[in-house]
């Protein structure tokens, strides 16, 4: 079936519109089913069992969550992170709290994490995002990737794996990202040599969510949309109407995900209904373009393209999904690129204004390996170790995403305690980036931590993992890392970055995000 056909058939969908267990219980049903050749069966059966894990204890029905209400000790948008970090320090590398029904499992060991990846079978299950569910379901749309668990998961996902996840696919579209970073530097320099700019770009982060939209469609999309314009975009626009629809998003996911009860499950809240109007602007607009994409394509049929990275019509003609589900999959990684890789843009930019040696150092590797009007491709930035030195350790100290999460299929014992199949764990990495046994001055911006040759070197494995792992990790990873290579490297050249007034800090919004941007750019002579 051609393209144009399987459009024309799908006419009628959005896309053409655009507790606790008992000890005993626990005992009985615990079977350990590791395969680990090293966990001794004595280990297995000395096991205490879940209810023993430490935690706090909470409220009834509604247990800690009033903790994180903006009268508690960690209110969610400021301070989630140091809820981690506080309980870690309380009650041990292992915590259990419950969060209205949700009973949850932290923990801050890197090898039991590993433990946990190691266990997590063929279909790697994470919490889906409750709100998302629920609103897909009522506008009967495919439920997506993220969403997703088991076999279906696994099915849609691999409609992409390879066109996200191999490096020479994603290698191929370096250089066309690269001419996406290259405008926004010259929109900085343009706004900054304004005489009173004083080197400041005012609302920069727009700007930078821009880029991240521009790279991201370069791929989806196979084309610019040509949003990296000096002006501010018109309100309507297509990029910006994305673009504040993601923003809204994220910040109403935060507050109906980790509300506890969660009321916007039975009555219609008004948190609820911002979530739905942002919801559906960014569905649809993605929708929209995608379908403009499709009718320029359908057109050009039997015309031979220049190019040969359609990624788009490569995901449609797939048999294994449907063309709902291709489009909603593309719906999905044009709006996960924006403040996923933006944010942590924003946060490397600031760590090297706040670092001027390592700006420097980092300089002086771009000079030596891409000088000044050269071209970037995929086999020059693998040679560029300090400049992923310099995103490790933001990372470190910036998390994007705080933390993982994964539900085991079966019972695993953690840290001598027995965790039943089902429960929830999340893994705190950033509670590991603050420990000094596992990186010496944590407080410290080091990038030279993360080189192999250098003396204070030396990471663990599973410290660190800002991306998940295994199966079922970011399929942005490869594309995000190459767009803040190339965005990084850009910005270096030619500016130096630096920052004034007080620092930025982290807003808590399902990811992080900066509370501010004040940077300063001063043009390289
Ligand atoms: C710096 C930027 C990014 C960070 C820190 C990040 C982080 C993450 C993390 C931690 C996960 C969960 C992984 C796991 O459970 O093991 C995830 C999943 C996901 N990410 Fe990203 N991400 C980023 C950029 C992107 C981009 C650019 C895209 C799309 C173009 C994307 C699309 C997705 C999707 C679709 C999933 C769900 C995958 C699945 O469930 O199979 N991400 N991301």
């Amino acid at each position: 079936m051609s393209l144009l056909q399987r459009v024309v058939r799908q006419r009628g969908s959005l896309f053409r519109v655009c507790g606790a267990r008992s000890l005993a219980a626990l005992k009985t049903t615990y079977r350990p089913q590791s395969t680990r050749a090293e966990e001794s069966a004595a280990h297995e059966a000395a096991a205490r069992p879940f209810d023993e894990i430490p935690g706090p204890k909470g409220l009834p029905l509604i247990g800690t969550a009033w903790d994180y209400t903006p009268f508690g000790q960690f209110p969610l948008k400021t301070n989630l992170r140091g809820s981690f970090r506080e309980r870690t320090k309380t009650y041990g590398s292992i915590y259990r709290e419950k969060l209205g029904p949700m009973d949850m499992v932290v923990i801050s060991d890197p090898k039991e994490i590993e433990k946990v990846f190691r266990n997590e079978g063929r279909y790697p299950e994470r919490l889906p995002l409750m709100s998302v569910k629920i609103y897909r379901e009522l506008k009967k749309l495919p439920l997506g990737v993220a969403i997703l668990n088991g076999e279906e998961w696994q099915r849609v996902r691999s409609s992409v794996q390879k066109d996200m996840m191999r490096p020479k696919t994603v290698g191929a579209y370096a250089s066309l990202q690269d001419d996406v970073s290259r405008d926004l530097v010259d929109v900085i320099r343009a706004l900054t040599e304004k005489e009173e700019s004083g080197g400041q770009v005012h609302n920069f982060i727009n700007y930078v969510y821009r880029w991240a939209l521009e790279s991201i469609s370069v791929v989806v999309l196979d084309q610019r949309l040509g949003c990296l314009t000096l002006d501010d975009l018109e309100p309507g626009s297509d990029a910006q109407l994305m673009i504040d629809g993601v923003n809204n998003f994220f910040r109403n996911l935060v507050k109906l995900e980790l509300s506890g009860v969660g009321l916007y499950k039975y009555i219609s809240t008004p948190t609820w209904r911002k979530f739905e109007k942002a919801m559906d602007q960014w569905h649809f607009v993605a929708a929209k373009m995608l379908r403009e994409k499709l009718a320029k394509s359908a057109a050009e049929e039997g015309t031979p393209t220049e190019s040969d990275t359609d990624f788009l019509q490569s995901l449609l003609s797939r048999n294994d999904v449907t063309f709902e589900e291709a489009m909603m999959m593309a719906v999905t990684l044009l709006s996960a690129g924006i403040d996923t890789t933006g944010n942590t843009l924003m946060f490397n930019l600031f760590c090297l204004a706040k670092n001027p040696e390592a700006q420097e150092k980092l300089y002086q590797e771009i000079m030596e390996v891409i000088p000044a009007g050269q071209p970037i491709d995929d086999k020059k930035l693998n040679k560029m170790h300090y400049l992923r030195a310099v995103v490790k350790e933001t990372f470190r100290l910036f998390p994007t995403a705080a933390s993982n999460v994964r539900k085991l299929d079966r019972d695993v014992v953690l840290s001598g305690y027995v965790v039943p199949a089902k429960t929830t764990i999340l893994m705190a990495h950033d509670v590991i980036s603050s420990l000094p046994e596992y990186y010496p001055e944590p407080e410290v911006f080091k990038p030279e931590r993360w080189l192999r040759d250098d003396e204070s070197s030396g990471v663990q494995p599973f410290t660190l993992l800002p991306f998940g792992y295994g199966p079922r990790m970011c399929i942005g990873r490869r594309f995000a890392e190459q767009e803040l290579h190339l965005g990084l490297i850009r910005i270096v050249q030619n500016f130096h970055v630096g920052w004034s007034g007080e620092d930025m800090k982290q807003v808590n919004r399902m990811i992080q995000a900066p509370d501010r941007d004040n940077f300063v750019f001063r043009k390289r002579a």
